[in-house]
């Protein structure tokens, strides 16, 4: 079993209009893809290699600083919006049963004037290369939300229309730059990236290299592989309850190559969430889930996966 590859050509971020039979065909490949693994790679998108590696680029001379000059940018410093901004290592556990994550990431989540935003040298373009490939990131998901919707047969913005407030503090979807250094040490049971699911509506992902494995139905984990060019779309957890099971939200990680292992990874990760107020209820009308308003859930999980450090 491996990740499904579609073309998104018809529907490409650089193309013209898109047919109806176009559309419909997107959507039956894209269905298919969420309902067997929850993952797709698309391809030809309009999202080119070049931006990525320009982002990927500026985003690792920012994580080579000293952490004293990465501490004045940490999540949690910026009132508005406090998901925004640098965590450093081993800070985040996304399998809450396992030690931290040997990774450090710079979330991007607000627009807000009072953001402060690396711009030291060499960091100049910081903060214009990250708000430039986050409107790239958003326009590719809209269009993905559409596409999904269709799939199912629902009115095409129905998925659209609750996600208004992307880049405002009412809603948390976050542009992820994630850095894995070289291993030095290895604490039992640690991993790159812990086993989880994500907990939005769909999350892009851009590989730098491979290392991304995701569990299948069957409960194996399989690599996703790097394809230069390609996304990786998943379904996250609000999806899958407004889809009331239909799309998966699956559990993926990224393994701890061996102590001394020199290698590192880079990788970009584009959570989208719907606004915080919207209360997500099965659209099929079977009530599987209890509504829940996305802002709550979201509140929970990163509680679980930050949770406070024993002095
Ligand atoms: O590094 C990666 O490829 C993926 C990371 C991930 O799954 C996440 O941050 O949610
Ligand atoms: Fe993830």
């Amino acid at each position: 079993m491996s990740i499904p590859v579609v073309d998104f050509s018809a529907y490409s971020l650089s193309g013209t209009d898109v047919t109806d039979e176009q559309l419909q065909r997107l959507a039956a490949e894209l269905k298919r893809a969420f309902v067997e693994i929850g993952f797709v790679l698309l391809t030809n998108t309009g999202i080119t290699q070049e931006e990525v590696d320009r982002f990927m680029d500026i985003s690792l001379k920012f994580f080579l600083q000293p952490d004293e000059l990465k501490k004045p940018f940490s999540r949690q410093t910026f009132p508005n919006n406090l998901n925004h901004g640098w965590v450093s290592l081993e800070t985040e556990k996304l399998n809450p049963n396992r030690p931290a994550d040997l990774k450090e990431s710079f979330n991007t989540s607000s627009f807000h004037p009072d953001i402060a935003w690396p711009s030291s040298d060499g960091l100049q373009d910081f903060k214009e290369i990250h708000m430039s490939f986050f409107q790239r990131c958003k326009e590719l998901s809209l269009r993905v939300l559409r596409v999904m919707a269709v799939s199912l047969g629902l009115d095409p913005d129905v998925f659209l229309s609750a996600h208004l407030l992307i880049e405002t503090d009412d809603n948390a979807t976050t542009m992820r730059s994630l850095y894995y250094p070289p291993v030095k040490r290895v604490k039992e049971n640690q991993l790159r990236c812990g086993e989880h699911s994500d907990y939005g509506t769909i999350t892009l992902v851009f590989q730098g290299t491979d290392g991304l494995e995701v569990c299948t139905r069957a409960g194996d984990y399989i690599p996703a592989a790097y394809i230069p060019g390609a996304v990786l779309i998943n379904i996250a957890d609000l999806m899958q309850r407004w889809t009331a099971d239909q799309f998966i939200s699956v559990s993926h990680r990224v393994l701890m190559p061996p102590a001394g292992d020199p290698g590192t990874r880079q990788s970009v990760a584009f959570f989208l969430h719907p606004d915080d107020e919207v209360l997500i209820t099965c659209c099929d009308g079977s009530n599987k889930y209890p509504p829940i308003k996305a802002g709550d859930y979201v509140t929970q999980k990163f509680n679980e996966s930050y949770e406070k450090k024993k002095a």
